[in-house]
C-alpha cells in the first residue's frame, strides 16, 4: 500500500527543511472599521502541522483565507519561498497554497468529473489527473472504485466532503489550509479524513498544513504546533510543542 501511495505524478516544489515555505510579516485584517487581527507574524516550515485556534469570530477563517490569497490584506506581507506575493505571482502561489473549507461547493456531475474538472483551471493546467492515486486514497477510506461514478447530487454531506478532500490533496500543494473541514461530519468520517491527510503528508514529508477546529482532541491528534488568535484585537502566537516561531 505504501509503495502505491508514493506514486504521485504531480509536481512537488523543492523545499529545504530549514527554510520557511511561508513567512507572514506584520499581517493585519480589517473588516469595515474593526481590526480582526493585526501585527501577525509567523513562519511555516516544511512538514509542519499547525493548529489555528481561537474563539468564534476571532478570525481563523479570515486568516486562512488571507493566506490563500482569497481576501485582501490591510497590512503586512506574505513571502512564499522567498518571494513576496503580488498579483503577478498570485497564480503560481494559488497552485501551491490550497484552501479547503467546511462545506466546499462541488460541480454537477460525477465524483470523478469533479476530481478532473479542477485540472482545467489555469493554475493547475500543468498537472495531470492521477486516477491511481485517487483509487489508493479511496482504498484508505474503505470506498470502492465505483464511488468515482456516483453523481455528486446523490452524495451525503460526509461523502461530499471526501470528494472535496480528494480534489484538494491530489493537487499536491506545498501548504494545505483546512478550515474546520470535518466540523459537520460524524466521528468516523472525520477520523478517516484525518488519516487521509496524514497519509498525504507522509507521502512527501515536507508538505505542511494549517487546520482550524474547535475540537481540541482532533487538534491533539493531527497537529504539533499552535497559533492562537486570542480575541478580536490581540493576536498571540503560542509556544509550539515541537518548534518555535516568531512571537510579537
Ligand atoms: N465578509 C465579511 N464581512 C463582514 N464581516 C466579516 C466578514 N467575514 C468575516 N467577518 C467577521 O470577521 C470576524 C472573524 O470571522 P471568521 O469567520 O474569520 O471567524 P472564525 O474565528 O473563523 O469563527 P468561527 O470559529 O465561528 O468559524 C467575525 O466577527 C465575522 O463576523
Amino acid at each position: 500500500m505504501k509503495d502505491r501511495l508514493t506514486k504521485n505524478h504531480t509536481t512537488q516544489p523543492e523545499l529545504l527543511p530549514n527554510n520557511p515555505i511561508l513567512s507572514v510579516q506584520d499581517l493585519g485584517r480589517r473588516v469595515e472599521d474593526r481590526w480582526i487581527w493585526s501585527h501577525l507574524s509567523f513562519q511555516v516550515f516544511p512538514g509542519e502541522r499547525i493548529a489555528v485556534i481561537g474563539a468564534s469570530g476571532s478570525g481563523k477563517s479570515l486568516l486562512l483565507r488571507a493566506l490563500a490569497g482569497l481576501d485582501p490584506l490591510q497590512a503586512g506581507q506574505i513571502i512564499f519561498q522567498g518571494q513576496q506575493i503580488n498579483s503577478h505571482f498570485m497564480p503560481t502561489y494559488r497552485s501551491q497554497i490550497i484552501y479547503l473549507q467546511q462545506r466546499p461547493a462541488l460541480w454537477e456531475g460525477t465524483v470523478e468529473e469533479n476530481l478532473q474538472q479542477v485540472y482545467r483551471l489555469a493554475v493547475h493546467r500543468h498537472l495531470i489527473y492521477n486516477r491511481e492515486l485517487i483509487l489508493n486514497y479511496l482504498h484508505l477510506l474503505h470506498k470502492k472504485p465505483d464511488f468515482l461514478q456516483r453523481p455528486v447530487s446523490a452524495l451525503s454531506g460526509g461523502e461530499a466532503q471526501i470528494v472535496a478532500f480528494l480534489r484538494a490533496l491530489q493537487l499536491s500543494p506545498a501548504i494545505l489550509l483546512l478550515d474546520e473541514p470535518t466540523a459537520s461530519l460524524d466521528a468516523g468520517t472525520a477520523q478517516s479524513l484525518e488519516a487521509l491527510v496524514t497519509t498525504w503528508q507522509h507521502e512527501h514529508p515536507q508538505r505542511a498544513y494549517l487546520w482550524t477546529s474547535h475540537d481540541p482532541n482532533q487538534l491533539e491528534r493531527i497537529t504539533n504546533r499552535q497559533i492562537t488568535l486570542k480575541d478580536q484585537s490581540e493576536v498571540t502566537i503560542e509556544k509550539s510543542k515541537e518548534t518555535t516561531i516568531d512571537n510579537r
